[in-house]
């Protein structure tokens, strides 16, 4: 039977992060896609317009339905707006025995917020507890953890800040640490993956491509979609940063600002 996927997230109505980017990843990555919509945000290339959760109920109702009639093999969260929907959606996950990648989502690549500032305690106590996966960018860490990342050493004491809060695993994303050759990293975007006892560096090229709105949620997306196949964490973590890569090789202009990472490159 084809491995069932469900993302828990926002819809972004320009089509390149949220819900959009999850459910393309997980076409082009063979699996089936399933939705559960947190809030609805009127978002294009240049930001976010406004911004709509839908009630604690709605969210339990599209869960259930899906989780109780079609099953899942990976549940993905990303975007969950606010404390009341983080421990609603905390408290299904806390259930499943499906494995489970959190990308904790707080502003988008605009700056916009889409966490209220008063559910990071339930995203700590709460939802990192029932991950398999955390997979936070720089910004989220220092927000959850306090951690200043500056260089790969960083990186490390980050993961181990992370993992205190319950995950199985930490992926420390170093896509904003600075692209200067001279620095750790280098040119090289760099991210780690960690239990605490194994530590794994994935490194791509780091690409000059301005067009890269959606790649923390297509590799989150990535993520789940090789766990419900069946593959280990560090080799669905290692074929999923491949896959972003390309994604964001083929990122493209769309409207006047940061155009989507391209979800489709292996067909073209
Ligand atoms: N310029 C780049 N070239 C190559 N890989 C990149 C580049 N920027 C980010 N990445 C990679 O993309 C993945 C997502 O990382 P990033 O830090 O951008 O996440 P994010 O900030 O959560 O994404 P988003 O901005 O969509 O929320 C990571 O594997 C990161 O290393
Ligand atoms: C609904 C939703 N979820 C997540 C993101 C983060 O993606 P990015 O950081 O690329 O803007 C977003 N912009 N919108």
């Amino acid at each position: 039977m084809i491995p069932r996927v469900l993302t828990v997230a926002g819809s972004d109505s320009g089509g390149g992060a949220g819900i959009q980017a999850d459910l393309k990843t997980m076409l082009a990555l063979g699996v089936h896609g399933m939705s559960v919509i947190t809030a609805v945000t009127a978002q294009n290339s240049l930001g976010v317009q406004g911004a709509w959760e839908l009630p604690v109920e709605a969210v339990r109702a599209q869960y259930r339905a899906v989780v109780d009639d079609i099953g899942v093999q990976a549940v993905k969260t990303g975007m969950l707006s606010s404390a009341a929907l983080v421990e609603a959606v905390a408290e299904l996950l806390a259930a499943t025995e499906a494995p489970v990648v959190v990308d904790p989502v707080g502003v988008s690549k605009h700056g916009d917020p889409l966490l209220a500032a008063e559910a990071l305690d339930s995203v700590r106590t709460r939802l990192l507890p029932a991950a398999t996966v955390a997979t936070p960018n720089l910004d989220e860490v220092t927000q959850l953890t306090g951690v200043l990342v500056e260089d790969e050493d960083g990186m490390r004491r980050a993961a181990g800040a992370i993992l205190e809060f319950g995950p199985r695993w930490a992926l420390i994303k170093g896509g904003h640490l600075p692209g200067d050759p001279g620095r750790a990293g280098g040119n090289q975007a760099v991210d780690l993956l960690t239990d605490g006892t194994e530590e794994h560096w994935l490194r791509a090229p780091r690409l000059d491509n301005r067009h890269t709105h959606g790649t923390g949620c297509t590799l989150a997306s990535a993520i789940a979609s090789g766990l419900a196949r069946g593959l280990a964490v560090p080799e669905a973590v290692r074929a999923a940063k491949e896959y972003v890569t390309g994604a964001i090789a083929a990122g493209f202009a769309l409207g006047a600002g940061i155009g989507p990472v391209d979800h489709g490159w292996r067909f073209r």
